[in-house]
């Protein structure tokens, strides 16, 4: 039977040298993706997701200071590919990303359908007939109409110029898609919409996600799974009903807490205080300095503690919770 992990990484890092010092953006982060699934990554603005997104695309900037961990895409390690066949073997064909605002970056004087076409093209040698004829039908999968092939960026709607980029995404068939805020410029009904499109793209084509953004409602649209991540490391990795209804970590319930609802006597709470600098992450626990439970043991940097069958908290708290196999 195929192994159904897609998408292995271990204590993945990625710093920047700047004025300041390094920014430790990614700092340690291991977990595993399974085919077909989606992993939402939470997090406020500069926790270190787009750069997460980046290191596992390997699209690096130049001020790149340190880079660390591996990475591995059904079975193989492709850390320890040269950039070269990185570039010809896995980045776009088999990993895909959309960027953030990617939307803005179509090409305004290139037709939206050569545009999704390109990467068939470019990656796989098609001519250009064939290529038309299939991203016809990945824009009908993502909810465009095919006239829609012949226009300009320029005619398009937010919400189907979007619709074009996951289309370009997805045309090559990745294994793996990686979005980086996907709808965070859009109104709510054309992001709730994309999000349907995207939960047919997942049962059609069986494609894997890695869905990056700051908004809970979003990540429980698609999510199979969620990962929140604080001051470049994840706190808590847990199935996504377990985390929406019993998250572990203090800053998952504090999140959560913080999330307004309909129903809702009590006024949601702001959670006190600022994340960290990444320039210069504390010792010990990061979320410490805000965390309401902090206690002596915190000084000292908590591991992953396992919790159950894939669900990890990085919290003291839970050190006696941690089920055999410990930390990881
Ligand atoms: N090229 C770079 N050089 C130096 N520092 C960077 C660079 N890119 C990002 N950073 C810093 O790394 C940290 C993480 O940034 P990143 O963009 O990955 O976070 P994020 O969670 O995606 O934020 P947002 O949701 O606002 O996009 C931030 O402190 C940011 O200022």
């Amino acid at each position: 039977m195929r192994d159904r992990t897609l998408l292995r990484v271990e204590a993945l890092e990625l710093h920047y040298q700047t004025r300041q010092g390094a920014v430790h953006a990614v700092d340690g982060v291991s977990f595993d993706l399974h085919r077909q699934e989606a992993l939402v990554v939470l997090g406020e603005s500069g926790c270190g997701k787009s750069s997460l997104a980046k290191a596992l695309m390997r699209l690096l900037p130049r001020n790149v200071h340190h880079t660390a961990g591996r990475v591995s895409l059904d079975g193989v390690d492709v850390t320890a590919l040269p950039d070269e066949r990185f570039r010809r073997e896995v980045q776009w064909s088999r990993m895909a990303l959309v960027m953030q605002a990617s939307m803005n970056a179509l090409n305004p004087v290139v037709r939206v359908g050569e545009q999704v076409a390109e990467p068939l093209r470019v990656l796989r040698g098609w001519p250009r007939g064939k290529a038309l004829a299939r991203a016809a039908e990945v824009f009908e999968l993502v909810g465009v109409a095919t006239d829609f092939l012949a226009r300009y960026p320029f005619e398009l709607s937010g919400g189907m110029r979007q619709r074009a980029v996951l289309a370009m995404a997805l045309v090559a068939e990745p294994a793996l898609v990686i979005l980086d805020e996907p709808t965070s410029a859009l109104d709510v009904l054309t992001q709730a919409s994309i999000m349907n499109a995207l939960k047919r793209v997942k049962r059609e084509l069986g494609t894997s996600f890695i869905l990056i953004t700051h908004d809970v409602a979003t990540s429980s649209e698609l999510g199979d799974r969620v990962a929140l991540m604080y001051a470049g490391q994840f706190v808590e990795v847990a199935d996504a009903e377990r985390f929406f209804t019993a998250p572990a970590h203090p800053y998952s319930q504090m999140l959560m807490a913080s999330v307004p609802r309909l129903r809702q006597r009590a006024r949601p709470e702001a959670i006190p205080g600022e994340p960290p600098s990444l320039a210069a992450p504390p010792g010990g626990c990061r979320y410490a300095e805000r965390c309401p439970y902090r206690f002596a043991r915190c000084a000292q940097d908590p591991p992953a503690f396992r919790l159950g069958e894939r669900h990890r908290a990085r919290c003291w708290l839970h050190a006696d919770d941690a089920q055999a196999g410990g930390s990881a």
